[in-house]
């Protein structure tokens, strides 16, 4: 069996720590962004309190009759705002859609800013109102614990430390609640219906609160799953398509998946809150330079992050 090294850093090692702490943690998860592409973080800045209180809120969401939830199903905006109801998102190259359902939630903007009246306003649910608290603290939490890291990365790729700041300031990155739902008929499932299918990320980072339960593996380079294991409130981060581009593979998009449980939890829910950190349409993703040379010729062409969004969201099905 392949054993894949997926690090567990600590956070404020960077965002308190001294020259050489912070240089340490540059140089960790680069090279474990370089190998893997995953890692897991402590002392990211959410509480274990925060944590349980977003898990109570998204349960409560997701008891909610499925006409109440419907009511916020907003197909005109692809699944980025509100709810995505069972069965309309599959993996790319999959044919049955994955066992889920979710909730979307986007940026709130901060001042006057022409993103203002690009992205779509958040949908408020009016009979769980503290959901709507809990994930708006969550969204800016993880947005500034993924900022840190998007600097401890410019730091490792030679770049100057804050070349993400103005490309994710007022970003397009969605905060997603998922609710992998019970299946009562294990049988009756098609079989190849999985809770996630194999996939990349599309943004240029993911931080992921959830992976406590079991389920999530990665592909490792010799093709084999390995399952994440990660402590109770640690977050997994890993890279995604659009960093990968940036780096001209120099830190890898790795393949992952949520497995279905055993027959006997089939029964159970499962449910995990990824945070998708994109950075403004306007970002231009063309390989830096300095991720180019003879060895590694350039693998990709010139594109904005809003026009590879909007090839990827097609490829997944929630864009017509
Ligand atoms: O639920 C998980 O653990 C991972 C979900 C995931 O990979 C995704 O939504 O992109
Ligand atoms: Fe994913």
């Amino acid at each position: 069996m392949t054993s894949i090294n997926i690090p567990r850093l600590d956070l404020s090692k960077y965002t308190e720590g001294t020259t050489s702490e912070k240089k340490q943690f540059s140089d960790d998860i680069g090279k474990a962004f370089n190998e893997t592409g995953f890692v897991t973080i402590t002392n990211h800045g959410l509480s274990k309190e925060l944590i349980s209180s977003l898990y109570e809120q998204v349960k409560a969401f997701f008891a909610l009759p499925e006409d109440t939830k419907l009511k916020y199903q907003k197909v005109e905006l692809a699944g980025q705002r509100g709810y995505t109801s069972k069965g309309r998102e599959k993996a790319k190259d999959a044919k049955t859609p994955d066992l889920k359902e979710f909730w979307q939630t986007g940026q709130y903007v901060q001042g006057e800013d022409v993103v203002k009246d690009e992205y779509p306003d958040n949908l408020i649910v009016e009979e769980v109102p503290e959901f709507n608290v809990v994930t708006k603290e969550i969204y800016k939490k993880l947005e500034t614990a993924g900022k840190s890291i998007l600097n401890a990365i410019s730091v490792y790729l030679g770049l100057p430390e804050d070349y993400f700041e103005d490309k994710v300031y007022n970003g397009n990155s969605i905060l997603r609640a998922i609710h992998y739902f019970p299946i009562e008929n294990p049988d009756a499932l098609p079989a190849d219906a999985v809770r996630a299918g194999a996939h990349e990320d599309i943004n240029l980072i993911t931080l992921l609160i959830g992976a406590s339960a079991d389920g999530l593996e990665v592909l490792t380079r010799d093709g084999e799953w390995f399952p994440i294991k990660a402590h109770g409130e640690d977050i997994v981060v890993n890279v995604g398509d659009m960093l990968q581009r940036l780096t001209n593979n120099k830190l890898k998009s790795t393949t992952h998946r949520v497995v279905n449980p055993p027959r006997e939890l089939m029964k159970n829910s499962r449910y995990s809150v990824p945070f998708f950190l994109h950075p403004k349409a306007k970002m231009d993703l063309t390989c830096l330079d300095s991720c180019v040379d003879s060895q590694h010729p350039k693998a990709y062409t010139d594109i904005t992050a809003g026009e590879y969004l909007d090839e990827r969201l097609r490829e997944i099905g929630l864009k017509m």
